[in-house]
C-alpha cells in the first residue's frame, strides 16, 4: 500500500519534471530581452530533421524560407542540441562578420569539429581550437602558398598545366560523373600543391575518401560498416594516414626541401607549439576539405548553367577568342594580364557562386548578449548567417533563380558587399577566394580554348 502510493507520488513528480523540461525547452528565457520569434521544435533534437531534409531546387532550403516567411529574416530554432538563431538579414549578417572576437567567435558544430580535429591539444596541453593562434598561422600559410601574389608570380602556369592533364583525363558523361571527376581533379591539384602528392603512387581513389567523408559528416553518427557515417570515418582514416605517410617520408629526405605548404608547416614545428603531429594531418585534411568540395561543386554547378545558356557560352567564347587573336602564338599559355581582362568570365564566376550557395551557412557563437531588430541572442547562442538568403533575395537580385551573368556588369564589389558572400566576410573572408577564382577561370578559358 505504502510502495503503492510512494510509486505514485514517484511517477507523479517525474511527468510534472518532463513537463516543466519540456516547458522551458519551449519556452527559453532572455534575462536581457526578447528572443527572437521561432520555435525550439522537439526537446533534444529541437528543429534538426526538418534541418537536414536535402534540398534538390537551388533555392534557398524550405527549412529556412517557410520560417522567414512565418517569423521574419531573424528567427529562432535549435539545431543538434544546440539553440540557434538564424539570420538572413544582410545589415545584421555583415555587422556579425565583422565582430569577430569582440562579439562573437567562430564555432562549428562540436561533431564537425572533432571530425576535423579542432578539438585537438597543444605540446602544452592547451586546446587547440580555430579561435586562436591558430587560426592566424593557417590564415598567413594560405596567403603566402596561394594569396594574389603567388599566384601571379608563380602559381599562374602551373595551376594551367594542371588543368590541361585533368581534363585530357575526364570522361564525364553525366552531372555524378562530372562533380566526381571534379573531386578527384581537385584533390590531385590541392594535394598537389599542399605536399607534393602524385596521384600515380597511391592505387586508390583519394579523392573518392574525401568525397565519403563529406557525404558522411551529416549523416546519424552511427559507426557501423555499410553506414554513412562508417564510410565518412574511413575515409577521414585513410586521408590522415595519407598525410602522416608523407610527413615521415619529409622527415626521412630532409635534403628533400620542396619549400612548398607541408615543408612550411614543418619547419615551423620547431617554435610553435600548437603543430604537433597530432595536428598538422588534421590541418592539411581540413584544408583539403575546404578546397576540394567547394571549387568541385561550383565548377560542377558552372558547367551545369553553361550547358543550360548556349547564348552565355557564346559570349565567354567571344572573350577567350579574343584573347587567343591578340597573341602571337595562340597556343601560349595564358598571362597574368590576360586573366585579369577576363570581365564577361568573372561576371559568369560571380553569377554561379551566388546561385550555387556553396557554404549553407556561416557559424559564430555569441561571446555577449546581441542586440538586433529589438531582439537579443543571448551569450553562448549559435548565430547560423545563411548565405542563400541573401543571395536569392528577390529585392536584391531581379529574378533571383535566373542565370544572368549580365547582372554583375559595371558592379564594383564593394557596391554589393553586404548582399554578395560566397566568401564569407570579415576577419574570416576566405583565404581562397582569389585561388578559387582563378581555378574557374582557368578550367573555363581551357573547355573553350581547347574543347567543343
Ligand atoms: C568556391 C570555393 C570556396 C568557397 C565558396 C569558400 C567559402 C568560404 C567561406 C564562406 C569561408 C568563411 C567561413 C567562416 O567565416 O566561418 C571560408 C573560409 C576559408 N576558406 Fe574558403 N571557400 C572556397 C575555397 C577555398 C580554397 C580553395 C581555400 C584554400 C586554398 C580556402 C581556404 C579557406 C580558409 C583558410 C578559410 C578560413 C579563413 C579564416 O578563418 O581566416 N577556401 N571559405
Amino acid at each position: 500500500m505504502i510502495l503503492g502510493y510512494f510509486g505514485g507520488c514517484f511517477i507523479a513528480l517525474v511527468t510534472i519534471a518532463i513537463f516543466h523540461f519540456i516547458r522551458k525547452w519551449r519556452n527559453p528565457t532572455c534575462i536581457n530581452g526578447r528572443l527572437p520569434p521561432g520555435s525550439m521544435g522537439l526537446p533534444l533534437i529541437g528543429e534538426t530533421i526538418q534541418f537536414l531534409i536535402p534540398s534538390k531546387s537551388m533555392d534557398v532550403p524550405s527549412f529556412i524560407s517557410k520560417r522567414i516567411k512565418k517569423y521574419g529574416p531573424v528567427f529562432r530554432t535549435s539545431l543538434v542540441g544546440r539553440p540557434v538563431v538564424v539570420s538572413s538579414d544582410p545589415d545584421f549578417n555583415h555587422y556579425i562578420l565583422q565582430q569577430e572576437g569582440r562579439l562573437v567567435e567562430l564555432w562549428y558544430m562540436d561533431s564537425f569539429a572533432k571530425l576535423c580535429g579542432q578539438m585537438d591539444t597543444a605540446a602544452d596541453g592547451s586546446p587547440i581550437t580555430a579561435f586562436g593562434l591558430i587560426h592566424k598561422y593557417i590564415r598567413n600559410l594560405i596567403l603566402n602558398h596561394f594569396g594574389p601574389e603567388v599566384l601571379k608570380e608563380k602559381l599562374l602556369p602551373e595551376l594551367e598545366e594542371l588543368w590541361v592533364q585533368a581534363l585530357r583525363n575526364w570522361k564525364a558523361c553525366d552531372f555524378v560523373e562530372v562533380k566526381q571527376s571534379t573531386s578527384a581533379m581537385m584533390f590531385d591539384l590541392t594535394a598537389k600543391a599542399l605536399f607534393g602528392y602524385e596521384p600515380d603512387k597511391s592505387g586508390e581513389d583519394t579523392g573518392k575518401n574525401l568525397t565519403n567523408f563529406v557525404d558522411g559528416v551529416m549523416s546519424v553518427p552511427l559507426n557501423v560498416p555499410g553506414t554513412a557515417f562508417h564510410r565518412c570515418m574511413q575515409g577521414q582514416k585513410k586521408l590522415l594516414k595519407l598525410v602522416n605517410d608523407v610527413i615521415q617520408e619529409r622527415r626521412a629526405h630532409p635534403e628533400k626541401h620542396r619549400g612548398d605548404f607541408l615543408d612550411q608547416i614543418l619547419d615551423d614545428m620547431k617554435h610553435q607549439t600548437f603543430l604537433t603531429d597530432n595536428s598538422v594531418p588534421f590541418i592539411t585534411f581540413g584544408l583539403l576539405l575546404g578546397t576540394v568540395e567547394t571549387v568541385s561543386s561550383t565548377i560542377t554547378l558552372t558547367i551545369k548553367l553553361l550547358i543550360e545558356h548556349p547564348f552565355v557560352v557564346e559570349e565567354l567564347m567571344r572573350e577567350h577568342e579574343e584573347i587567343l587573336n591578340r597573341r602571337e602564338n595562340r597556343e601560349a599559355r595564358i598571362t597574368w594580364d590576360e586573366y585579369k581582362s577576363l570581365t564577361f568570365t568573372m561576371q559568369v564566376i560571380q553569377e554561379s557562386l551566388r546561385l550555387g550557395n556553396i557554404a549553407p551557412g556561416i557559424l559564430r557563437r555569441a561571446i555577449r548578449d546581441i542586440e538586433v531588430n529589438g531582439y537579443t541572442i543571448p551569450k553562448g547562442w549559435t548565430i547560423f548567417a545563411v548565405p542563400a538568403a541573401i543571395h536569392l533575395n528577390p529585392e536584391t537580385y531581379e529574378d533571383p533563380l535566373s542565370f544572368n551573368p549580365w547582372r554583375w556588369k559595371g558592379l564594383e564589389f564593394s557596391a554589393t558587399q553586404k548582399n554578395f558572400v560566397p566568401f564569407g566576410g570579415g576577419a574570416r573572408q576566405c583565404a581562397g577566394a582569389e585561388f578559387s577564382k582563378l581555378l574557374l577561370a582557368l578550367c573555363i578559358h581551357e573547355m573553350l580554348t581547347k574543347y567543343r
